[in-house]
Order: structure tokens, then C-alpha cells, then sequence
């Protein structure tokens, strides 16, 4: 898989930039679609509901975050005459130019194999990912500072917040201004608090996942994007419905883990290692000199072996 470009800072995909000049149509971003028809919030923030044009239509699907190019009709709909092109691309939720990645781990739960599982998926997809550890307010052991310390090592922003109290929800606000952004993590984790906290107006349901599958509510859902106050727009969605890691090699696993990557590259064994504990390896000379993380590595390990027993699968 080639190495998706990671779009830079400035580059937020929320930035709605001019496509090329077309007579008599404005730029906007699709926030939300159902059924034909596709919500476009205007650079003045005004969103219209438009259809799309024939041509447009024959291209292939329009999704969620795509840049578009509207013309405005006079009884204020609008009809899309051209889609951008996509930064990145997420399958499930389907998503176009996705550019921040919130990955959550509850203080009570943490389950640092997903976590690096949503990272890879993150990296993979090209997305700039940042760690939000939430329900600091529960971190009586104060465990919370050592888990940031690990990520911040590899290269990830780590924000430490609690929904429930507001601490750190200005930094994490600050992380996504100017990006389009999803938040990815367990059941549990706090995303609907934290969406909620972020944007008022989200009216996610809390805590309700279990009534509403026991309920039999099992409906698919809209993905909207939600204006956040300082700027960019944010999925009511996690970013990774399923964690499956599809598309994922296992010539490329150590390039979708920063810290794994930094040492693959000078491995004596070139492209033909896979890091799974060879003598003279550099990756697991890395590990033993305290370099990477022994806990990265082993999920690492777990994660390289799951990858090979879908190939062995998908070849046999
Ligand atoms: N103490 C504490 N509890 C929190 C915090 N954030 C969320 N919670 C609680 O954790 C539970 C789960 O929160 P949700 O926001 O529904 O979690 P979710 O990740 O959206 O869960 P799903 O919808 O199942 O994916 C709820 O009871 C919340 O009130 C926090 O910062 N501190
Ligand atoms: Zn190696």
C-alpha cells in the first residue's frame, strides 16, 4: 500500500479552499447526504440543500466532507456542479477528507491494544491521530501522566480530559480548529460526552449504546459533520466503525507504527524482516535498549501475526 500523504497543518481539511473558478457557483462542504439530496455549509457558514447535477451524479458517489462546488438556485436550493479532490478517504462511516483522528481511551477501561489497533487504522487511512485520554477525574492512581508520556514518545499530541468536568477540553478544541475530525475508541469511552461537550448542540445520546441495541434500535445512522465553535467541523460518528485491519500488509504494519517504523528503516535484514524477534534485528535491538516501548512492541507483534493469518487466509 503506498504511504497515504499526510495533509499538513495549514491544510485542515475543514479549510474550505477555492476549487477552480466556475461562473456562478460558490464553494462549500457536504455535512450531511440522505437519500439524493446533501447539506452544504457555505464558507458564511449557511448550509443549503442541494441535488447533484447529472454529471456529478454519473462520477460515482458523493460523501460526507467532500469539497463542492454549488450553484445556487433561486428558491434556495442549490445543485452541485463539481466534487473536489479528497485528501483521504474513510469506507466505514464513508467520509471524505477526514484529516484528525481523536482517539479515546477511558481512565477506568484502557485498553491500549485498541487503542494502537485505531492508530494503525488512523495512520493507514493518513489522518494526524491524537490520544485523548478521558475521565482524568477517575484517575485516582494517577496513572493517566505515564500512559501520555508513552505516545507522546512516539510522536502522537496526548490530551488528558474529562468530559464530565471540562479539563482539557479547551487543548483538545484547540487540536481540531481548521480540521475536519472523528473520534474513535470503545464503547464507553466517553465519545458521545465528549462530542457533547464540544458541541453543545450535538445532542448525543449519553450511555446509551446497550438500551439502544437491546431496544432493537438498530438503524443506520446519518454522518453528519457539526460545526465546532473554534473553527472545523467534527463526525457525530466514530471514524472506524469496524477495526478490522483490511487493507492493512504486513510489509507495511511497521510504517503505520511511527516508533517501529523509525527503527525498521535500519534494519540490517532491509524489507524482508518483519520484526517478529530475528537475532540482529534492529527493531528488537530497539526494544531491548528501552528505545520502543515493550508495550507498542508486543501489540506490534500481535497485530503483524493477525495481519499474516488474513493473508495466509486470503492466499490459501
Ligand atoms: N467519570 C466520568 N464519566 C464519563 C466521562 N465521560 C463520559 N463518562 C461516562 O461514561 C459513560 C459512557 O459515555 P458515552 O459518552 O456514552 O461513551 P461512548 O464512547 O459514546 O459510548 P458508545 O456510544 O457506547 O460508543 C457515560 O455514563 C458517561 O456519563 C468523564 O470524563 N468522566
Ligand atoms: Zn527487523
Amino acid at each position: 500500500m503506498a504511504r497515504a500523504r499526510k495533509p499538513s497543518e495549514e491544510e485542515g481539511g475543514a479549510t474550505v479552499r477555492p476549487l477552480a473558478k466556475r461562473e456562478g457557483t460558490v464553494d462549500g462542504m457536504v455535512v450531511s447526504r440522505r437519500s439524493g439530496f446533501y447539506d452544504v455549509q457555505l464558507p458564511s457558514g449557511d448550509v443549503v440543500l442541494a441535488t447533484l447535477r447529472g454529471n456529478v451524479r454519473k462520477r460515482g458517489p458523493v460523501l460526507t466532507g467532500d469539497r463542492v462546488k454549488v450553484r445556487l438556485l433561486a428558491d434556495g436550493r442549490g445543485v452541485v456542479e463539481e466534487v473536489g479532490p479528497r485528501v483521504t478517504c474513510l469506507a466505514r462511516p464513508p467520509l471524505a477528507n477526514v484529516t484528525r483522528l481523536v482517539a479515546v481511551v477511558p481512565v477506568d477501561h484502557p485498553d491500549f491494544f485498541l487503542l494502537d489497533r485505531v492508530l494503525v487504522l488512523g495512520e493507514a487511512a493518513g489522518l494526524c491521530s491524537v490520544v485523548c485520554i478521558n475521565k482524568v477525574d477517575l484517575d485516582d492512581e494517577g496513572q493517566a501522566g505515564a500512559w501520555a508520556e508513552r505516545y507522546r514518545q512516539v510522536g502522537y499530541p496526548v490530551v488528558l480530559v474529562s468530559a464530565r468536568t471540562g479539563q482539557g477540553m479547551e487543548e483538545l478544541a484547540g487540536l481540531l480548529t481548521g480540521h475536519v475530525s472523528t473520534l474513535s475508541g470503545p464503547s464507553g469511552a466517553g465519545k458521545s460526552s465528549i462530542l457533547n461537550a464540544l458541541v453543545p448542540a450535538a445532542g448525543a445520546e449519553v450511555g446509551e449504546m446497550a438500551a439502544r441495541i437491546g431496544g432493537g434500535r438498530h438503524t443506520t445512522r446519518v454522518v453528519r459533520l457539526l460545526p465546532l465553535p473554534g473553527g472545523g467541523l467534527l463526525a457525530d460518528t466514530p471514524g472506524f466503525s469496524r477495526l478490522d485491519l483490511v487493507g492493512i500488509g504486513s510489509r507495511d504494519l511497521d510504517r503505520w507504527m511511527p516508533d517501529i517504523g523509525r527503527w525498521a528503516d535500519r534494519c540490517q535484514f532491509g524489507e524482508s524482516c518483519l520484526h517478529r524477534g530475528e537475532e540482529g534485528c534492529a527493531v528488537a535491538r530497539a526494544v531491548e535498549e528501552g528505545r520502543v516501548s515493550k508495550h507498542r512492541y508486543q501489540h506490534y507483534r500481535r497485530l503483524i501475526d493477525e495481519v499474516l493469518a488474513m493473508e495466509v487466509r486470503r492466499y490459501s
